[in-house]
């Protein structure tokens, strides 16, 4: 079986509609977040997850996470039913949600990721030299005594990445990883995450609406839209396959964006 295995994935929601003017009660309805999701991730991809706004990508991540339970379907992540012991599977996942952190706001960076380190159960050894490996890659060194309110986005970026990596994970779910950094952020950011599936074999499911990351990371992309997957293969065939001036290349795509816009439009997204 592959090392992320997702067959007939549903997920929904109950939600409360907005009152109708004049009316007291409050209607119900159902948001199908993932209507019948299958798809199969081997050790060591770097795959990318897109799809619009509301597609069901982070609903997708908190299932694998084992934050949500799925209401049917299969799911194991390196043979784990990731909502059956939570604890032992995050024990070998690392999650970084763009815009939410999991370290502490008012302290020294050091101390948070010591803090990882005993809920990781991370040996003292294995964890210096992680941490050491880590801030180098990551440029973390001089950061290290600094709190995390201090930082730039950049930085948090960074140190937040190195937080998720401690225990060394064979996963790492990043939720939008490039948002609201500047150009030379995202280059070194990208290149990071090169080097941590290349180096370390750390598998990688990125989602995000940054198509320049794709380009530079991933060669096989899932494209999810109202919930069902659309698309599951190439990077290159897929921007052949909607790119109407027929550039050949990736590299050579001028304008990535208004080719996935494209490709939006014919899927009827
Ligand atoms: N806890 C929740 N309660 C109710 N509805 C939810 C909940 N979480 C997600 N949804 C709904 O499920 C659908 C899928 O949401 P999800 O956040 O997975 O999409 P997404 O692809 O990650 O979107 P985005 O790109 O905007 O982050 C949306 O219609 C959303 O409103």
């Amino acid at each position: 079986m592959s090392y992320i295995f997702v067959d007939h994935l549903c997920k929904s929601f109950v939600v409360r509609k907005k009152r109708e003017k004049g009316s007291l009660l409050r209607e119900k309805e159902t948001v199908h977040a993932l209507q019948d999701v299958s798809f199969e991730i081997e050790k060591g991809e770097l795959v990318g997850y897109i799809g619009p706004n509301g597609a069901g990508k982070s609903t997708t991540v908190k299932i694998l996470s084992g934050i949500l339970v799925p209401e049917s379907g299969t799911v194991t992540v390196g043979g784990r039913v990731p909502w059956e012991n939570r604890k032992e599977h995050v024990s070998h996942i690392g999650v970084v949600f763009g815009q939410r952190t999991q370290l502490w706001w008012d302290v020294p960076l050091l101390d948070s990721y010591s803090l990882l380190k005993d809920i990781y159960r991370v040996p003292e050894a294995s964890y210096k030299k992680r941490l050491d490996e880590l801030t180098e890659a990551l440029q973390l060194g001089d950061l290290l005594r600094t709190p995390l309110r201090l930082l730039s986005l950049g930085q948090r970026m960074r140190a937040e990445l190195c937080g998720s990596l401690l225990h060394s994970p064979e996963l790492l779910y990043l939720d939008e990883p490039t948002i609201g950094l500047d150009a030379v952020s995202k280059l070194a950011l990208r290149d990071f995450l090169r080097w941590e599936n290349a180096e370390k074999g750390t598998t990688i499911l990125l989602t995000t609406h940054d198509m320049e990351d794709i380009v530079a990371l991933c060669s096989r992309v899932m494209v999810l839209g109202h919930g069902s997957k659309l698309y599951d293969g190439g990077l290159q065939e897929l921007l052949t396959q909607y790119d109407t001036t027929k550039t050949v290349q990736v590299e050579e795509h001028q304008n990535i964006d208004q080719v996935i816009a494209s490709m939006y439009k014919n899927l009827g997204l």
